[in-house]
C-alpha cells in the first residue's frame, strides 16, 4: 500500500468487562475506500467515534500521514483532516444550508456572508452535491440533510472521511447521489472509512472491506476478490461452508445469504403464500384520519383498512405524512377528525395505555424517545407490559429477569439484562424495541423502519417474525423507506404523498418503478 493516510495501531476500548474493540489495527491509503463490516454491537461505532475523538481509546495510536496524533475531540480530528458525518445530523432547522455550514466555524475565519456562501457554494460543485445555498435546512428531505452534514464535514481541508452507516436513513436515489459524491471523493486522494450493513452497497463502492467482530478485526480482503459468503462467515463466526449450510434454503425464500447480499430478506413477492385476510376482520382502520400539526393538515382524510392476517405496506418518501401517521396511532399526535379502530374499538381519543389493551402494538422510528434509557434492559423490556409483571402490588424480579433472559436469547441481543439501554448499540437497542413489541402478540403492529440499523441475521430474523405475526392472524402495518423491504414482506403497498393515500397496489404489482411513480405524486393507481 502507498503511505497510508489513516493509521490506526492497537486501538482498545474496554466499557467495564466488555471489549468494545481490541487491538485492532487498520490502514486507510489517499484515494482508498475502506468498508467495515460486523454485526451489531461489534464495535464499528466506537471505533469511528475514537478515531474522530468522541471516545478516547484506553490504548492504541492513530496517525494521518505518518504523524502520530492525540485526538481528544472533534476539533482535534478535523485540525488533522478528519471528518464524519453520523447518522444523527446536527443541524439547526430554522437556518439556511449555508448558515448551517458556517456554523461549524471551521475553515472560514473572520469573512462576510457573501463570501462564506461563495464558498460553500464551491465545496457543493467539488463533492458532486447540489443544493440551493439560501434553502432552509427544514424544509430539505433526510437525503439532502444529509448532503448539508457532507458538504459540512468537508468544509475544512479534510483527507479523511468517515461515513458511520450512511445509507441507512436514504432513499434509493439519494444512495446512488452519495455514492457518486463518495467516488468523487475517491479521485480527490481523499481516504474514505464506511461503515456498513448492507454487502450489496459494500461491493459497489469499497476497495477494500475489513470486519470486526465482538471488538477484534477479523478479516481484511480485497472488495473485488472476496465472495459474500466469505464475509458472512467472518462477520458470525462460522466457517464459509457452515455459513453456506445454515444459510441455504430450497423452498424459494431469500437465504439468509440473499439476505445479506440485497439485504431483501423474506420471500419473494410471487413466491409469498396465499393470504386468509380478504376474510379476515378488520384490526385497524382509519376512516376519514385527518391531522394538523402547526396549523397545516400533515394528514388528510386517509381512509385505510389493516385486517388480520395481511401486512400492508406503506411507501412514500419521507416527509409525506408517514411519521405523523405513526405518531397518530401511537397516541402521540392527537386527531384533528376522523376516526381510529383498533379490533373493532374506537379508540379515536385513547391514551396510548388503552391502546395497547386494545390490542395494538408499535414501533416508531424514535428509538431513543421510546426506551428510558438510563434504566436497564430488563426493565425497559417489560415497561409497557407491568401488571403482567405485577404480584400484588410489587414487581416480580425472578420474572422480570427470566423474561429478559429469554429476550435477549431470542433476539441475539448484545447485553445483559442489568446494563442501561443507553448503553446498547444501536442495533441492539433496536432489538429491544422490537422483542418488547412482538413479546405481546399484538393483534395489530405498527412497525416503522423495523430493519434499520439490523445487521443480517437480525434482518432476517425480524422479517421472520413480522411473517409469523402475519400467520397467526395478526395484522401489520410496515412502514418503511426500503422498497426492496415492502415488496418482500406486503400483501399490498399503500402510498402516501403529500399527506393523503395517493395509491394502493397489490404486492405483485407493485414494481419500484410503479411505485416510484407514485411516490413522486405522478398520479393515483
Ligand atoms: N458508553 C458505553 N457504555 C457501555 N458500553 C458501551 C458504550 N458504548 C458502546 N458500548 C458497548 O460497546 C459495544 C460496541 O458498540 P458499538 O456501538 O461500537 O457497536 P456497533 O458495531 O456500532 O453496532 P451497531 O451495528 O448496532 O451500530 C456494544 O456492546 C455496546 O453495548
Amino acid at each position: 500500500m502507498a503511505r497510508p493516510l489513516l493509521e490506526l495501531t492497537g486501538i482498545t476500548k474496554r466499557y467495564g468487562d466488555l471489549l468494545a474493540n481490541d487491538d485492532v489495527s487498520l490502514r486507510v491509503a489517499p484515494g482508498e475506500v475502506v468498508a467495515m463490516l460486523g454485526e451489531n454491537g461489534a464495535g464499528k461505532s466506537t471505533l469511528m467515534k475514537v478515531v474522530y475523538g468522541l471516545v478516547r481509546p484506553d490504548a492504541g495510536t492513530i496517525a494521518v500521514d505518518g504523524t502520530p496524533l492525540d485526538i481528544a475531540s472533534p476539533k482535534d480530528a478535523m485540525a488533522a483532516g478528519i471528518g464524519m458525518v453520523t447518522q444523527e445530523f446536527s443541524l439547526v432547522e430554522t437556518m439556511t444550508v449555508t448558515d448551517n455550514i458556517a456554523l461549524s466555524g471551521v475553515g472560514l475565519g473572520r469573512v462576510d456572508r457573501a463570501e462564506t456562501r461563495r464558498r460553500v457554494v464551491e465545496a457543493m460543485e467539488r463533492v458532486g452535491v447540489t443544493l440551493d445555498p439560501d434553502r432552509l435546512v427544514g424544509s430539505l428531505s433526510i437525503g439532502e440533510r444529509q448532503r448539508v452534514e457532507i458538504v459540512k464535514a468537508l468544509f475544512h481541508d479534510c483527507r479523511v472521511v468517515i461515513l458511520d452507516e450512511p445509507t441507512a436513513v436514504l432513499t434509493p436515489q439519494d444512495v446512488r447521489a452519495l455514492f457518486e459524491t463518495v467516488r468523487r471523493l475517491r479521485t480527490a486522494g481523499l481516504g474514505i472509512l464506511l461503515v456498513s450493513h448492507k454487502l450489496r452497497e459494500v461491493a459497489e463502492i469499497s476497495d477494500r472491506v475489513v470486519v470486526l467482530r465482538r471488538g477484534r478485526l477479523v478479516g481484511e480482503r480485497a472488495t473485488a476478490t472476496v465472495r459474500d459468503e466469505e464475509l458472512a462467515a467472518l462477520m458470525m463466526g462460522g466457517s464459509t461452508d457452515e455459513v453456506a449450510a445454515t444459510t441455504a434454503s430450497g423452498d424459494g425464500e431469500a437465504t439468509e445469504l440473499e439476505a445479506a447480499v440485497g439485504m431483501a430478506g423474506g420471500p419473494a413477492p410471487a413466491t409469498r403464500r396465499p393470504h386468509p385476510a380478504a376474510a379476515a376482520e378488520p384490526v385497524l382502520r382509519l376512516s376519514g384520519l385527518t391531522v394538523s400539526r402547526g396549523g397545516r393538515d400533515v394528514l388528510r382524510g386517509i381512509d385505510l383498512t389493516v385486517r388480520g392476517g395481511e401486512i400492508v405496506g406503506l411507501a412514500g418518501v419521507s416527509g409525506n405524512g408517514q411519521t405523523e401517521l405513526v405518531e397518530v396511532l401511537s397516541a402521540t399526535l392527537p386527531v384533528t377528525s376522523g376516526t381510529l379502530e383498533v379490533a373493532g374499538q374506537d379508540v379515536t381519543s385513547a391514551g396510548v395505555g388503552e391502546r395497547l389493551a386494545a390490542g395494538l402494538g408499535r414501533l416508531t422510528e424514535d428509538r431513543r424517545g421510546s426506551v428510558v434509557p438510563q434504566m436497564s434492559v430488563e426493565y425497559n423490556l417489560v415497561l409497557e407490559d407491568l401488571p403482567a409483571y405485577t404480584r400484588r402490588g410489587l414487581l416480580d424480579r425472578t420474572a422480570v429477569r427470566a423474561h429478559a433472559e429469554a429476550m435477549i436469547e431470542r433476539f441475539d441481543i448484545r447485553a445483559r439484562p442489568i446494563d442501561a439501554v443507553a448503553t446498547l448499540s444501536g442495533g441492539n437497542m433496536q432489538k429491544v424495541l422490537l422483542a418488547r413489541a412482538l413479546a405481546r402478540r399484538p393483534r395489530v403492529l405498527v412497525v416503522a423502519q423495523p430493519t434499520r440499523g439490523l445487521d443480517i441475521g437480525a434482518y432476517r430474523y425480524v422479517h421472520q417474525q413480522l411473517d409469523e405475526l402475519r400467520s397467526e392472524g395478526a395484522g401489520v402495518l410496515l412502514v418503511s423507506e426500503d422498497l426492496d423491504e415492502l415488496r418482500a414482506l406486503s400483501d399490498r403497498v399503500v402510498v402516501l404523498f403529500g399527506g393523503e393515500v395517493v395509491g394502493e397496489l397489490p404486492v405483485a404489482e407493485a414494481s419500484p418503478d410503479r411505485l416510484g411513480v407514485l411516490m413522486a405524486g405522478g398520479g393515483s393507481a
